[in-house]
């Protein structure tokens, strides 16, 4: 799959299938659109194009503002769109001068002009243009002027994808991973670097891998213990996690960590891409050391009992 990260950066494809959105979680919703525009680019030997938008127009007005979380960062986007064969994926920030475009000019100069369209796949509710006033209709009526073809993803499957999107954040929000891993239809995971810590893992005979997620706007899973899958250079290892904020040591800022079973090596540095399945219990002040041990090495019983079973 090839990445733009500007539209002008884009030469015009031949029999180009397009859609537009922003397929946050790339879930099963998503997943049947892009399996459409796919049938559709097959059937013409043409080419895939999604169209999507980065950064959100929240994050350039308040970058303060850290209540926008997402699914899936952009680069994790990417990859899931990578790994369903899309062939082209043009990341454009959603800019004044792009939203401020008429409907008739947007049509024209970048769908026509800049993609090639030969065919856009189009939720019947999509707007675009100064003060969205274009839409399904002005498609419809440019479409034999250009010499493209319009395909409407229907009221239904529309909502099918907004359900599926609010039912994703609210099961990762209580835990409910299998819920959330079947919308997704791939296990929820989250990206990033191993850091330091206070070494109190070792001490205790769990270390742990504290994991930082460079983008803020990735949405994160309530505090709790999970089991989990962890992919490290390569290899997937099983494991337990932890997100909280530590009260037993007296922690104070909301850490993710991963001890990873039958393993013992130095990671500091290496990004590392952990997967959800289950959720094992709410986070807890224990009593010193020794009692978080004990829970600690109840939770590994509990976790190899998990995925025996799963
Ligand atoms: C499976 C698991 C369960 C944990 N449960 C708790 C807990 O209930 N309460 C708590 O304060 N910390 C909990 N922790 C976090 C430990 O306090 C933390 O791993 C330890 O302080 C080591 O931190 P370090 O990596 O910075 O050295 C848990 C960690 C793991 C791996
Ligand atoms: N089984 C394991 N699971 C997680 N990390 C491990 C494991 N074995 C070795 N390590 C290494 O130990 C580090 C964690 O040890 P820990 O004592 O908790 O230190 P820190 O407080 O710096 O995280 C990890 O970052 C990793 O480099």
């Amino acid at each position: 799959m090839k990445v733009y990260h500007h539209i002008n950066d884009f030469t015009p494809v031949k029999n180009a299938v397009v859609t537009i959105g922003t397929f946050d979680g790339v879930h099963v919703g998503h997943r049947k659109i892009i399996a459409q525009i796919k049938e559709l680019a097959d059937a013409v030997g043409g080419e895939t194009v999604i169209l999507t938008f980065f950064p959100h127009p929240r994050m350039i007005l308040n970058p303060e503002d850290e209540s926008l979380k997402l699914i899936t960062t952009i680069n994790e986007k990417a990859k899931l769109l990578e790994q369903l064969g899309v062939d082209h994926l043009i990341i454009t920030p959603f800019s004044r001068d792009f939203s401020n475009q008429s409907a008739e000019d947007y049509i024209r100069d970048v769908l026509v002009k800049k993609i090639g369209t030969s065919k856009i796949v189009i939720g019947y509710d999509h707007r675009f243009g100064k003060d969205r006033q274009g839409g399904l209709t002005d498609l419809l009526k440019l479409a034999p002027v250009y010499g493209f073809e319009v395909i409407e993803i229907t009221e239904q499957d529309i909502n099918d994808v907004a359900v599926s999107s609010t039912r994703i954040r609210e099961a990762l929000a209580a835990g409910n991973f299998e819920l959330a891993n079947a919308c997704l239809g791939y296990p929820f995971f989250i990206t990033g670097k191993v850091m330091r810590g206070d070494r109190i893992g070792t001490q205790i005979g769990f270390p742990t891998a504290n994991i930082a997620i460079e983008e803020q706007y990735k949405l994160i899973p309530g505090d709790g213990i999970f089991a989990v899958k962890v992919l490290v250079k390569g290899e997937t290892f099983t494991g337990m996690a932890y997100i909280g904020s530590r009260p037993t040591v007296n922690g104070h800022t909301r850490n993710i960590e991963v001890n990873l079973f039958d393993f013992n090596q130095d990671i500091y540095g290496e990004t590392i891409r952990m997967e959800f399945y289950h959720y094992v219990r709410g986070d807890m002040k224990l009593n010193g050391l020794d009692e978080l041990k004990a829970r600690i090495a109840m939770d590994k019983e509990d976790i190899l009992a998990y995925f025996n079973k799963h």
